[in-house]
């Protein structure tokens, strides 16, 4: 790798080597890779592409420690996404790489192509395959029933995956899962907060997106496996079927969201879950000694989102929304359950279809 690192650092025609050129520089730029890569070590077995092989076009957004572009690489005119990343992300992005090789080729798991690096200031970029999405707000409230069974049921899918890999996403919600409405591909992306679960490992709990984030994240259980990302989907289901999105916005702090979901779940089963673990509220949980009663999900119908409730929708919501992690079903088993149903919902279809 150190000779590959070298080759490819003396042979690259990137915008340092041209403009210094000169074989002190490459030697230097040798020398200091080394020194500085042997810190890195899992970065020597990354063959670095060429960032001028891809001409950015708009940009698509901003990542937590990234800016997300539009591109078209050179060679082949293909379109793909490119995701600058800050200095400081460095560390982390030596975990995402390593997670997206692990998890590449899996169901509906973004496309890492290629990892370059902008030789002047270091920042290494990921290039991922391009995905049409169409943004959430937009897309969700044109989903049938169906369309909602069917992406659930994908990003259950990648996230079924990614469980049996042993690795956790940990950043589940909308802005996540890019689906290309058009041609009903749904790729998961993001895997900058992702990681290997490890049942003897204490975990940070600030991880996600708030309005995603699992009761057990929330109260600063540092012991969550995988099931906090199936309550993010649940969060993810509860919000296309019920056409409220997010399903749980909380107002300012992880407090207040706990409360909004307690709203919903009903603050006996909180209270149930905090001591079946023990779990002692700091001062701030003080003023949650208001009483909610479980609320039903029928109560949440609407002339607008009554075409998409359903049986099995509310049963699969009842599943993946719950206080209680252990409890929850694994990802494996609800993916399970959830094909029948959707193969089922795909058959009345069909028998529908072909009596019309
Ligand atoms: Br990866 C990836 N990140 C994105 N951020 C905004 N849009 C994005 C797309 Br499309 C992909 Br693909």
């Amino acid at each position: 790798a150190v000779v590959h690192e070298s080759a490819s650092a003396a042979t690259a025609p990137n915008y340092t080597d041209i403009t210094a050129n000169s074989s002190v520089n490459s030697v230097a730029q040798f020398t200091r890779n080394t020194s500085q890569e042997r810190w890195n070590h899992s970065i020597f077995d990354i063959s670095w592409g060429k960032l001028e092989t891809y001409q950015m076009l708009d940009k698509l957004g901003d990542g937590s420690y990234s800016e997300v572009f539009l591109g078209i690489n050179k060679l082949d005119n293909e379109s793909c996404v490119v995701k600058i990343l800050q200095p400081v992300a460095m560390r982390r992005v030596k975990r995402e790489i390593k997670i997206l090789q692990e998890l590449s080729g899996g169901p509906n798991i973004v496309s890492l192509i290629d990892v370059v690096r902008d030789n002047r200031n270091k920042t290494p970029s990921l290039v991922f395959e391009y995905v049409n999405n169409t943004n959430h707000k937009t897309l969700y409230p044109q989903l049938s029933d169906f369309d909602v069974r069917y992406y659930i049921l994908n990003l259950l899918k990648a996230l079924s995956f990614s469980h049996s890999k042993g690795i956790m996403h940990r950043d589940i919600k909308p802005y996540n899962v890019m689906i290309d409405h058009h041609n009903r591909k749904l790729r998961l992306i993001d895997w900058g907060l992702a990681d290997f679960y490890d049942e003897n490992r204490a975990y940070g709990t600030g991880v996600g997106s708030r309005y995603w984030r699992a009761p057990e994240l929330l109260v600063g259980y540092d012991g969550y496996d995988y099931s906090a990302d199936l309550w993010s989907v649940g969060c993810m289901l509860a919000g296309m079927v019920f056409q409220r999105e997010p399903f749980f916005r909380g107002k300012h702090d992880d407090v207040d969201q706990l409360l909004t979901i307690a709203r919903v779940l009903g603050t006996e089963g909180l209270f149930k879950y905090l001591h079946e673990y023990d779990i002692e509220l700091d001062e701030a949980f003080d003023h949650v000694k208001g009483w909610y009663q479980t609320e039903r999900w029928a109560s949440f119908v609407t002339p607008q989102n009554r075409h998409l409730v359903s049986e099995d929708a509310i049963d699969l919501i009842g599943k993946l929304l719950r206080y209680n992690h252990k409890v929850s079903a694994s990802t494996k088993q609800v993916v399970i359950e959830h094909t029948i149903q959707v193969d089922l919902t795909r058959k009345r279809i069909d028998r529908r279809l072909r009596k019309l």
